[in-house]
């Protein structure tokens, strides 16, 4: 009797049953990994960067084998699923440049008495065996913003994915190895919960770096022990709509940002915040666009809202709609599921201890919230636990720059909505959603030690 089965969101249909790797698996690869280590040693910064440039070019040249995958086994659309690829190349491509580039800095000891004649030399080193553990919802680019830096500090990578992506990582690990990375420096296990903590907590592993959610990251903090750690969390991100906004470009960020990968963005914009005055007009707008999305197959071309990961996730997400509509919420848009389809869903006069906006709904629904003063806004963003990132449109900078100073998140997007990303930006949140940076160079900054040579 195999331990997982991967159905497909959307037909329902077996994809793969398999075993999960067992707790003497993780020690082999391990094993395997610690030998790599003296091997990365060996090998120069240029050779990882030419090795990553080769996995980027893969990546590309393999798109389409790719998004197929992501599609089958998540159900997000297609469109979505080349998206994600085109982003993993540009994150491998980031990688390649970022490893030519870990340099350091040298210090002088005449800054302070009473040490003369000393230089101070401070390189990057790698720490050695990184558990890269991965979500289900962007399989490939979130692997890439984990193993490519892990790759590019000369550290070892045990990679260890969602349960649901096994094929989509199987593949991407051949690629890794095509490029030219040693099966001693990347090894990839899926074990269950109980063995990846036993993963977690090992000798061997020296750091590790999770997305997914805050309540398995705690999970893994408790068991983790004296070791480097680095979370991508969830997230509750707020799409601010200013009186002087522009009206079209908010409704097409709250569109494509809320309802694209069916919501299940840790970034996507959960709640949306819209000034009283242009309140009505703004609403208007957002649910004639919002009634034009097509729903449904996520491999047919046009599709734009795809399945949920799974039947407990859509009803989660259709309960959550329901108890807000029991407290007063109005449906403006959808409040429709079929499986593990949700409509795209529209609300307002959403109760603020709902828990579809008081805790992060991984799905295609906006609730609205007018408001009238800065004050307030900030008050109603920084409540949430989570504080990852941001979006403001608005025409007024002084108005911007004092969101940026008063919102509690990791990034505030001006003009855009809270799920900007470019790769090589730092990416990271305060709160429940997270611990350190990601974003090329700083996610090798974070699976480095600073070592100090003194002449
Ligand atoms: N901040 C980010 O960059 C980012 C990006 C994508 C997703 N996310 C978050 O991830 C969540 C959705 O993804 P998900 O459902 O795959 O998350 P999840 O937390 O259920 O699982 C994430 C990964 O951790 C593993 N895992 C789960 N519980 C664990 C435990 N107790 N110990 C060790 N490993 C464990 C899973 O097998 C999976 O590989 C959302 O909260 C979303 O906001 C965050
Ligand atoms: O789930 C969030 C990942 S990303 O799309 O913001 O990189």
């Amino acid at each position: 009797m195999a331990d997982y089965q991967i159905i497909n969101p959307y037909t329902g249909n077996l994809i793969e049953a398999y075993h999960f790797a067992s707790e003497q698996d993780i020690d082999r690869a391990l094993t395997t990994l610690a030998a790599g280590r003296a091997l990365q040693h060996e090998v120069p910064a240029y050779e990882r960067s030419n090795i990553l440039m080769c996995l980027a070019q893969l990546l590309l040249e393999r798109k389409e084998d790719l998004a197929q995958l992501i599609t089958e086994e998540t159900g997000k659309t297609i469109s979505d699923s080349r998206v994600e690829i085109d982003r993993a190349y540009n994150t491998a491509l980031a990688c390649a440049m970022e490893a030519r580039a870990i340099n350091g800095e040298a210090l002088d000891s005449d800054s302070f008495p009473p040490q003369r004649e000393k230089i101070g030399i401070v390189l990057w080193k790698p720490l050695g065996t990184v558990l890269c553990i991965t979500p289900f919802n962007f399989p490939i680019n979130i692997a890439m913003h984990k193993i490519g830096p892990a790759f590019a500090a000369g550290n070892t990578i045990l990679f260890k994915p969602g349960p649901q992506n096994k094929r989509s990582a199987e593949f991407f690990v051949a690629l890794c190895y095509s490029a030219g990375m040693d099966e001693s420096v990347l090894q990839m296990v899926i074990p269950d919960i109980d063995a990846t903590g036993y993963a977690v907590a090992h000798s061997q592993v020296h750091a590790i770096n999770f997305t997914g959610g805050t309540a398995a990251a705690k999970a893994i903090a408790a068991r983790a022990g004296y070791k480097k750690l680095l979370f991508e969390l969830g997230g509750n991100d707020p799409l601010i709509v200013m009186q002087d906004a522009d009206l079209d470009r908010a409704v097409s960020a709250a569109i494509n940002q809320r309802f694209a990968t069916a919501g299940q963005r840790c970034t996507a914009a959960k709640r949306v915040f819209v000034h009283r005055q242009i309140y009505n007009a703004f609403r208007d707008k957002l649910i004639l666009a919002a009634e034009k999305l097509k729903v449904g197959d996520p491999t047919e071309e046009d599709t734009f809202v795809g399945p949920l990961i799974h039947a407990g996730a859509a009803g989660q997400v259709e309960a959550r709609i329901n108890s807000a509509i029991e407290n007063g919420a109005r449906v403006l848009v959808g409040n429709r599921r079929e499986g593990n389809i949700v409509w795209p869903t529209v609300l307002e006069n959403v109760p603020d201890d709902a828990e579809l906006v008081a805790e992060e709904t991984f799905g295609p629904v906006i609730p609205l919230r007018v408001f009238d003063t800065v004050d307030e806004l900030v008050s109603l963003v920084n409540v949430s636990s989570f504080g990852l990132q941001a979006g403001v449109f608005t025409r007024d900078l002084l108005l911007a720059k004092q969101l940026f100073n008063r919102l509690d998140v990791g990034l505030l997007a001006v003009n855009d909505g809270p799920g900007f990303r470019a790769e090589h930006f730092p990416f990271g949140g305060v709160k429940e959603s997270g611990i350190g940076r990601e974003g090329v160079r700083y996610a090798i900054r974070e699976m480095s030690i600073q070592k100090t040579l003194v002449l």
